[in-house]
C-alpha cells in the first residue's frame, strides 16, 4: 500500500485499520488540532500576567465544561480518530503516514515546541515515545496478534531539531516465538538522528 492508493487518510492510527463507521468526529478532531497548537503556543509565550490570568480563566471554564462529558476508555474519542494527523490526541508527536506495506512503514513528524526539551533540542522522552508508538503500531498492525512492549532501546545520534519535517521508518527485523523485533530510525534529509529498537510480546489469551 502506499499513499498513491489514495487510502492514505487511513493509514495515521494502527496501520490500515478501517475507521469504523459512524465514528468519525470531526468537530473533535478540530479540537484536538487546537489543543496541540495551544500546546505549543503556551510552551513558547511569555504572556503579561493580565493574559496569563484570562487564559487560565478560559482554560477553566473549558475543564469545567468538558468534565460534564466524560466517558471511559471504550467510548474515548481521543486517539480513535483513524483518519487524523494525531489520531484526535495530542499526545504522540503528529505522525504522518506515507507507506506501509504490512511490516514496514515510512512517515513525517514534524516536532513543535511543546516537544522541546531544552538548547533547541527535542526531548529525548518525546523521541522515545514516537518509536514506542510506531513500531507498537509495526507489531501490532492488523491481522497480526496483539503484543505490548517489553523493551525499547534508543540511540540518540544528533540533536534532532524542532520545527523540522524527519522521516520516521520501523520495520520488523524478526519474530521468535512470542517476541516480536522492530527496529526503527529517525532522519533528516542529510542525517541519521536516532534509532531505536523495541521488543514486543504477544499477549496470551490472559493478558489481553
Ligand atoms: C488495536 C491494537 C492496536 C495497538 C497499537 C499499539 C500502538 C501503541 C504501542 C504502544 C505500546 C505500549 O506502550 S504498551 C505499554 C508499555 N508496556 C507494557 O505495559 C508492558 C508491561 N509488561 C508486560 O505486560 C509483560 O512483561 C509482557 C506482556 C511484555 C511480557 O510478560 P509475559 O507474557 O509474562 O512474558 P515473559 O514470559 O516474561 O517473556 C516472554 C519472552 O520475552 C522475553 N522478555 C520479556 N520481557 C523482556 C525484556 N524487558 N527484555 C528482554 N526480553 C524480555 C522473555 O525473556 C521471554 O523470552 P523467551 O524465554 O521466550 O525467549
Amino acid at each position: 500500500m502506499s499513499a498513491a492508493d489514495g487510502v492514505r487518510e487511513h493509514y495515521n492510527l494502527w496501520l490500515g485499520r478501517r475507521q469504523p463507521p459512524g465514528t468519525e468526529d470531526p468537530d473533535f478532531t478540530r479540537l484536538a488540532d487546537a489543543v496541540r497548537r495551544l500546546q505549543d503556543q503556551f510552551t513558547a509565550s511569555r504572556p503579561p500576567p493580565a493574559l496569563a490570568a484570562h487564559s487560565a480563566d478560559t482554560i477553566e471554564d473549558l475543564v469545567a465544561a468538558l468534565a460534564g462529558y466524560q466517558v471511559g476508555e471504550p467510548d474515548q474519542v481521543a486517539g480513535r480518530q483513524f483518519a487524523a494527523v494525531g489520531r484526535g490526541q495530542t499526545f504522540v508527536p503528529p505522525v504522518e503516514i506515507d507507506t506501509f506495506d504490512g511490516d514496514s512503514v515510512t512517515a513525517r513528524v514534524s516536532f513543535g515546541r511543546f516537544y522541546l526539551g531544552s538548547n533547541g533540542a527535542v526531548h529525548g522522552g518525546a523521541i522515545s515515545l514516537l518509536f514506542d508508538d510506531l513500531l507498537g503500531q509495526v507489531a501490532n498492525a492488523p491481522g497480526k496478534p496483539r503484543s505490548r512492549t517489553a523493551s525499547l532501546s534508543v540511540d540518540y545520534r544528533r540533536v534532532i531539531p524542532l520545527e523540522t519535517e524527519l522521516t520516521v521508518t520501523a520495520h520488523t527485523s524478526r519474530v521468535e516465538g512470542r517476541k516480536v523485533f522492530v527496529s526503527g530510525a529517525l532522519r533528516s534529509d542529510r542525517h541519521l538522528l536516532a534509532e531505536a529498537e523495541g521488543l514486543f510480546v504477544r499477549l496470551l489469551a490472559d493478558q489481553q
